[in-house]
């Protein structure tokens, strides 16, 4: 049994081939392709994979995105398996959703908080759960320590923030520059005033979550810039790369986790 699961965000494609549909199946190959790219991935990287038996991803870069997706499945020789997409529900893998309409949740953002809840609980007691991604659109979700998903934010990642500033003024058309605590110049300005935005919010959610639960969050962060934000988070987070892909391998283990010891033969020698 192979697993492909894919993420399509806004920015970018992401894959990732498992040998099993399953929490802690090994990492076969795994990719990444700007959506400009989509019509390289049956020609390129997946000429190589061996067939998946099944399919789950998430998207929410659009139909057309995801349409495209499926033309470069069907000029793959040998693949065979049913495309199964994510649709947030009201309660999955532990995880109950909170938004007002749970079907308007962000398909990623369901499944990035079902991975992580997934991998706290694996390293320990249930604690309450901030879930940061930061890709095109920046997210802050909060999970109690029961799992509920309690409702989060949504602002512009870093590249949005410097183009609607670049787009709206006459004077801030500048390089990228460096974060620090007093920016001297305009580069710099604007790449502090865009990292410690995304920071400061996420420090509100964490206060908002420690009150309403009285007691510490875990925090986990992930996204394609992720790794910008590590030095300027006030609270420890931990950095965890393939929280989508956590989170598609739980669902995948629902759907399709056939390979369970049948009942009643756990314990017996
Ligand atoms: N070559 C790159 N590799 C990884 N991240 C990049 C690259 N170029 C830009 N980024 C940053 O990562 C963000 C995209 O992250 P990603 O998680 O792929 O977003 P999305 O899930 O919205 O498609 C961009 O907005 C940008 O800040
Ligand atoms: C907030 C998002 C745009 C994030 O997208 P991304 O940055 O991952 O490309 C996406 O999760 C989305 O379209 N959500 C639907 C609206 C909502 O979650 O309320
Ligand atoms: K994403």
């Amino acid at each position: 049994m192979t697993f492909l699961a894919i993420d399509i965000g806004n920015t970018r494609l992401k894959w990732a081939m498992y040998d099993a549909p399953r929490p802690g199946a090994a990492l076969l190959a795994h990719g990444a392709e700007f959506l400009e790219h989509i019509e390289r991935l049956a020609e390129g990287p997946w000429s190589k994979l061996p067939a998946p038996t099944h399919m789950l991803g998430c998207v929410v870069a659009g139909e057309t995105a995801r349409r495209r997706v499926h033309d470069q499945m069907e000029l793959m020789l040998g693949w065979n398996f049913e495309p199964q997409w994510v649709v947030p529900s009201v309660h999955e893998a532990g995880v109950s959703n909170g938004y007002e309409h749970p079907l308007r949740l962000g398909a990623d953002r369901w499944v990035a908080m079902i991975g992580a809840r997934h991998h706290i609980l694996q390293r320990g007691n249930e604690r309450p759960l901030i879930v940061v991604m930061v890709g095109t659109a920046v997210t802050v979700d909060a999970l109690d320590a029961q799992g509920n998903f309690l409702g989060g934010l949504i602002l512009p990642g870093h590249g949005i923030m410097l183009r609607a500033l670049e787009s709206g003024t006459a004077g801030l058309h500048v390089p990228t520059g460096s974060v620090t605590p007093f920016p001297k110049n305009t580069s710099d300005a604007l790449t502090s005033g865009g990292t410690y935005a995304i920071a400061g919010a996420v420090e509100r959610m964490y206060q908002h979550l420690y009150l309403h639960c009285s007691m510490e969050p875990a925090c986990v962060m992930a996204g394609g810039a992720g790794w910008k934000m590590v030095p300027s988070m006030t609270r420890p987070f931990e950095l965890v790369d393939n929280l989508i892909f956590e989170g598609l391998l739980v669902m995948a283990q629902q759907r399709w986790g056939q390979d369970r010891v049948p009942q009643g033969v756990v314990g017996v020698r």
